[in-house]
């Protein structure tokens, strides 16, 4: 391949007509589950099992109608799970598909982001730390790029990887070849420096593919709240079964009927059965991460919504969350004068600080990766202009990457005319002034002015150059440099001064965390900048700022005790390293806090992993960090995280709401298949009746909570304990109390129908009327807990507009289609009584409303979502 061609970048028809001819640049994955795994999850669900129990007593008893019709609820049962994996399915593929990988592209001359499935053979891509390679690349350049190929060799230590000679062919070398060195492979890790890169094999012919391994996907593990669940479910379905069992031997006993019996029995078991429960729990969850989703917030795992509600602490970066991450130049300084750029905007820069900025400038990268170097090289453009300090021919030598140990970087330089090497560098004031070896006087005098522009929340760098002579001083090939030293203390640096820059707090970062304060989290700003800055940059973001901040070097001293004191009313922690952040996520858990905590590089993965909710930055972060986050922050910004613990509370509280709902609705469902045989009338609920209710118009209804607006006084309320239950005491007795009025209530008209002498088809048909509006009042009432439903003001629930319409159109289909009312059991009822059950509805919803008033004790439940009297 000609030079040229190697350089060259591909248009983006080109790119498409490959794509079409190659395929995407991804790997095949496992197909979804097929009919045959959906049919056998059917079949062990118990209200498969009681529905065909049922079937088979109607055959046993001669009712071919009845078991044809409950034959009938078998595909429904069918269709509700199959619709339902569908769309957890489906919304899963989405999420996938937003957090996929992307890759830097250059196409028709510019850098774009694309999504890595797109890339084709002859693409340039460029990688940085934290970056998954997303293809097989020959490398065109590389800066002391080291990549983790653990995955396709099982070696963990990092390798090296080098710029390929210009005539290297483009085939795939295997990773245990000499040539792997000039080569990045598809999945493995970048864990330092930077790259440009051709890409030669995509897909399933790239080395990753080869070997047939896949990048873990999300799974769709069950949440702490589905399992709870499950085992509530699995819990009252015993419960019943036993209940049902007594109720058929009775029957058994009393009337000698054993079929009879045993369909009672089943009966009743199925009115227990809470069937929407599950229902319920996977709309919630798969729409409140929609929902999430539109605020820009990506949930890459489901439990971290139901935690969210629940989070104490937020632990956020400084830099790109709290403030913009888009950096300027405002102050230079040096010994003999200071240039603001906005005070003397109009004046040029002072000769003395000429120096200063030329190597703060040469100490960045070209094409910078950091806006502090773009801001950098933007002010040296402007401000150097015309001058004799911008250096476009010079070459660069080799250079030393910024270091946790040592927070300076060093770049080192060929000028045409000049013989020694020069190196600029650029760093932590700190960490510049300890390469200068300046004496103790100096360094007093400059950390002062550093810590005064560092109180105007600037960030401060300081500058030092240095010559070395070049041991083989010529200039043609310098890269042939030698004898360079180890590490940058080995220069002779001399100290020029000081740059400051300004990164202003994002404009709703005060209010957002005002609200926070006012939720009863505490936010603790995390960052490697200077104390001053960093005390400052609070103090404008509105975080307390009272209580010391605590610097890294402090950390690495303190034992756990200690920290563990200073936790509480610590909010600043600054100079910390990012592998820091992991001891203090440990910590504020070991204190029984739950923990959000954002980062965005490689080195914060393990703290994402640890914190109860993990948080990278869809912008900024690398896709190790998003790999190990719960949450990705589309936007980075810190204002949608706080909205994301809105959701979490709300999606939570709504739960409990539905929850309670469908408790309500069991008991009268309960008692009505109960009492009837107990008192010997004739059925008033049979099982097509129940499947009705339950499977058809409770899920609508309960749609209805999800869809309910955040309490007003959710977001001023302390966050519920972590260990926190859905089903607690509140919502069950709630539930327990609305229900058994209902069914009181719906006896009461019974007795008071049967007083008339009116026949059994009627008076089922008029308790089921009856009982269909109570639910729709049930919903209206619970939709709040702390006042009177008709009080909440601009709640216009378009579900519960939506779910009423569908379920009083189902209702009159029932009624009205004579070939169901028959199977149904109805007759119709004359239309005055038909008012007469309504009006039964309407007085039960009246003691709904008053149950509120009977459980509301005063504080009980400050944030009406909690009950702080449980345990
Ligand atoms: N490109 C760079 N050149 C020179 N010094 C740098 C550079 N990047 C960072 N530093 C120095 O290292 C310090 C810590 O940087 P680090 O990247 O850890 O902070 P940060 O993560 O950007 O900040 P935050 O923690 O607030 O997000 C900076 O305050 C600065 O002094
Ligand atoms: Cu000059």
């Amino acid at each position: 391949m000609p030079e040229d061609l190697m350089q060259d970048d591909l248009s983006s028809t080109e790119a498409l007509r490959r794509l079409e001819q190659d395929g995407p640049n991804a790997l095949p994955v496992s197909h979804p589950r097929n009919a045959l795994h959906l049919l056998l999850g059917v079949v062990f669900e118990p209200m498969f099992l009681l529905l065909v129990a049922c079937g088979a007593i109607y055959l046993l008893l001669g009712d071919q109608n009845e078991a044809l019709m409950l034959l009938g609820f078998v595909f429904v049962v069918m269709g509700i799970s199959f619709v339902q994996q569908r769309r957890t399915e489906r919304s899963l593929e989405a999420l996938r598909v937003l957090s996929s990988p992307v890759a830097m592209v250059m196409r028709d001359g510019q850098v774009a982001k694309v999504p890595a499935a797109t890339l084709v053979c002859g693409d340039i891509v460029l990688i940085a730390e934290g970056d998954r390679v997303p293809a097989d690349l020959l490398l065109l350049a590389a800066t002391n790029l080291t990549v983790d190929e653990s995955m396709l060799t099982g070696e963990s230590v990092p390798v090296a990887k080098y710029a390929a000679a210009p005539d290297t062919p483009p085939d795939v070398a295997p990773p245990d070849s000499p040539q792997a060195a000039y080569q990045a492979y598809s999945g493995t890790l970048v864990t330092q420096g930077t790259a440009r890169g051709r890409v030669i094999a995509t897909g399933p012919r790239s080395a990753l593919g080869r070997i047939g391994q896949s990048l873990a996907a999300i799974g769709a593990q069950p949440t702490p709240v589905q399992a709870e669940t499950a085992r509530v479910v699995k819990l009252v379905a015993a419960a019943g079964l036993a209940l049902a069992v007594c109720l058929a031997l009775f029957y058994w006993l009393r009337l000698g009927d054993w079929l009879h019996g045993l369909l009672a029995g089943l009966t009743l078991a199925m009115a227990i059965l809470p069937e929407e429960l599950p229902v319920v729990l996977t709309i919630f969850l798969g729409l409140g991460a929609w929902r999430l989703a539109r605020e820009k917030v990506l949930a890459r795992s489901i439990p971290a919504i139901e935690l969210l509600g629940a989070t104490t602490v937020l632990c956020v970066d400084k830099t790109g969350t709290l403030t913009m991450n888009r950096m300027q130049l405002r102050a230079l300084w040096c010994d003999d004068g200071r240039y603001d750029t906005v005070a003397n905007a109009t004046e040029a820069l002072q000769e003395e600080l000429h120096g200063v900025l030329e190597y703060a400038v040469l100490a960045s990268h070209r094409r910078a990766f950091d806006p502090m170097e773009t801001a950098i090289a933007a002010a040296g453009k402007q401000l150097l202009a015309n001058t004799e300090h911008l250096h476009d021919d010079w070459t660069l030598v080799d250079d030393y990457p910024l270091s946790p140990e040592m927070l300076a970087m060093s770049r080192v330089w060929q000028s045409p005319d000049h013989s020694a090497l020069l190196i600029a560098a650029k760093g932590a004031p700190e960490a510049i002034m300890d390469l200068c070896h300046l004496p103790p006087q100096r360094c007093a005098d400059i950390a002062r002015q550093v810590t005064a522009m560092a109180n105007e929340g600037l960030r401060v760098l300081g500058v030092a150059r240095a010559e070395f002579a070049n041991p083989v001083a010529n200039p043609a090939t310098p890269a042939a440099a030698t004898g360079l030293p180890d590490k940058q203390h080995d220069f002779d640096f001399e100290f020029l001064g000081l740059v400051a820059l300004e990164d202003p707090v994002r404009a709703d970062v005060p209010e957002a965390i005002a609200q926070c304060r006012r939720a009863g989290m505490q936010v603790v700003m995390i960052t490697g900048d200077h104390p001053s800055t960093a005390r400052s940059i609070a103090r404008q973001a509105g975080l307390t700022a009272d209580g010391a901040p605590i610097t890294g070097t402090e950390l690495e001293a303190m034992d756990d005790a200690a920290l563990n004191a200073r936790l509480a009313d610590t909010h600043i922690f600054c100079r910390v390293q990012p592998a820091q952040k992991l001891r203090l996520v440990q910590a504020f858990r070991a204190r029984g806090e739950v923990v959000a905590m954002t980062g965005d590089g490689v080195n914060d993965a393990p703290a994402l992993k640890a914190a109860d909710i993990g948080v990278a930055m869809g912008v900024r972060g690398t896709d190790v960090a998003r790999e190990a986050a719960a949450l990705v922050l589309l936007n980075d910004d810190f204002a949608s995280l706080v909205t994301a613990v809105r959701h979490g509370r709300r999606v939570f509280a709504n739960l409990r709401k539905a929850i309670a709902f469908i408790v309500a609705v069991h008991v009268p469902i309960v008692g009505l298949s109960f009492f009837p045989v107990l008192f010997g009338w004739p059925a008033l609920l049979m099982p097509v009746h129940i499947l009705f209710l339950q499977l058809i118009i409770d899920p609508a209804c309960s749609v209805v909570f999800e869809a309910e607006a955040i309490e007003s006084h959710a977001m001023t309320a302390p966050p519920r304990p972590a260990n926190a239950r859905l089903f607690d005491r509140e919502v069950l007795v709630r539930g327990l109390v609305q229900g058994s009025g209902l069914l009181a209530i719906l006896l009461a008209q019974s007795l008071a129908l049967r007083a008339t002498g009116i026949d059994g088809a009627q008076e089922r048909a008029l308790t089921f009327i009856a009982l269909v509006f109570s639910n729709l009042g049930l919903i209206f009432a619970n939709r709040t807990w702390s006042g009177l439903s008709w009080t909440r003001a601009g709640a216009v629930n378009h579900a519960y507009r939506w779910s009423s319409a569908a379920t009083l159109t189902l209702l009159v289909l029932v009624l009205g289609v004579p070939s169901v009312r028959a199977l149904f059991g109805f007759d119709l009822p004359p239309a005055p009584l038909v008012a007469a059950a309504m009006a039964t509805a309407l007085v039960s919803t009246l003691w709904f409303e008053a149950c509120k008033k009977m459980l509301n004790r005063p504080a009980a439940h400050a944030n009406g979502q909690w009950d702080k009297s449980m345990p």
